[in-house]
């Protein structure tokens, strides 16, 4: 996955952006940013697992051996991803399949990151501040670092590690915990001297599919995975920023 990750962000620029490479799911930059903190010194390819998926493309397009690492990646990830979902719920006292029973191959997402070198300032974002839209996401990172989560109201490092994983709780997890579990925010600065890569499963419900709160009294109203998804680009739209989970508090 490594190797066809480096491959696929070396193709010329042209190509990434018009040559529907992975369905057109490149994306590089802050369209919507109007000022330098709002922006994202990065490109990825944000890839819904239902669109990369064999069955839809032809065993003789360039990127079927893409495609099909991908799908292995991201079926193994899905797995993982399920039984440490199931785990983190029993420990709050539910049975371990509930919510992600609606989470499937071709619901959940696979984002293939690179932060090019930034060789103007590390002041400068490879990825703007924020949580993570889904219940849980798989994150492999490599040797070069800059990736930071808030912790207790302060941005720490998380060191990189090539033979690991990173384990973040996103919105819905938190949304249906009760805020027991928090979605965590985090960021990534970017490099002077290096590019990096990431490579990120989302762990999504289809856009159909409630979210409620394990327990009542619910902090939150529930809402569908669609409606979130709407709510957070309108606000990107409009404010420049995510705004999440605060948008559908009960009050
Ligand atoms: O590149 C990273 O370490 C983080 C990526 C990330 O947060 C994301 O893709 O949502
Ligand atoms: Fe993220």
């Amino acid at each position: 996955m490594k190797e066809e990750q480096k491959k696929l962000f070396e193709l010329p620029f042209e190509k990434k952006v018009t040559s529907k490479l992975l369905n057109d799911f490149y994306r590089w930059g802050t369209p919507s940013a109007t000022s330098l903190n709002q922006f994202s010194w990065s490109e990825a390819f944000h890839c819904p697992l239902s669109d990369i998926s064999l069955k839809n493309h032809s065993a003789t397009s360039s990127s079927h051996f893409l495609r099909e690492v991908m799908e292995r990646v991201a079926g193994a990830m899905l797995e993982l991803a399920r039984t440490l979902a199931g785990v983190l719920a029993e420990d709050l006292g539910y049975p371990g399949d509930g919510f992600t029973e609606n989470c499937n191959k071709s619901t959940c997402f696979l984002r293939l990151n690179r932060y090019p070198r930034c060789p103007f300032s590390p002041e400068i974002f490879g990825l703007q501040p924020h949580t993570d839209s889904d219940y849980l996401t798989i994150l492999y990172q490599d040797e070069v670092g800059g990736l930071q989560l808030m912790k207790d109201n302060k941005w720490v490092a998380v060191k990189p590690n090539s033979d690991a994983l990173i384990v973040n709780i996103g919105d819905l997890f938190q949304a249906w915990s009760n805020d027991i579990y928090k979605s965590v925010e985090h960021k990534v600065m970017a490099n002077v001297k290096m590019e990096r890569y990431s490579m990120a499963f989302f762990l999504c419900p289809s856009y159909d599919s409630t979210i409620g709160s394990c327990k009542q009294p619910s902090i939150y109203n529930n809402f569908t995975f669609g409606d979130f998804r709407k709510q957070v680009q309108q606000d990107v739209l409009k404010t420049g920023k995510k705004i999440g989970l605060p948008r559908f508090l009960i009050t």
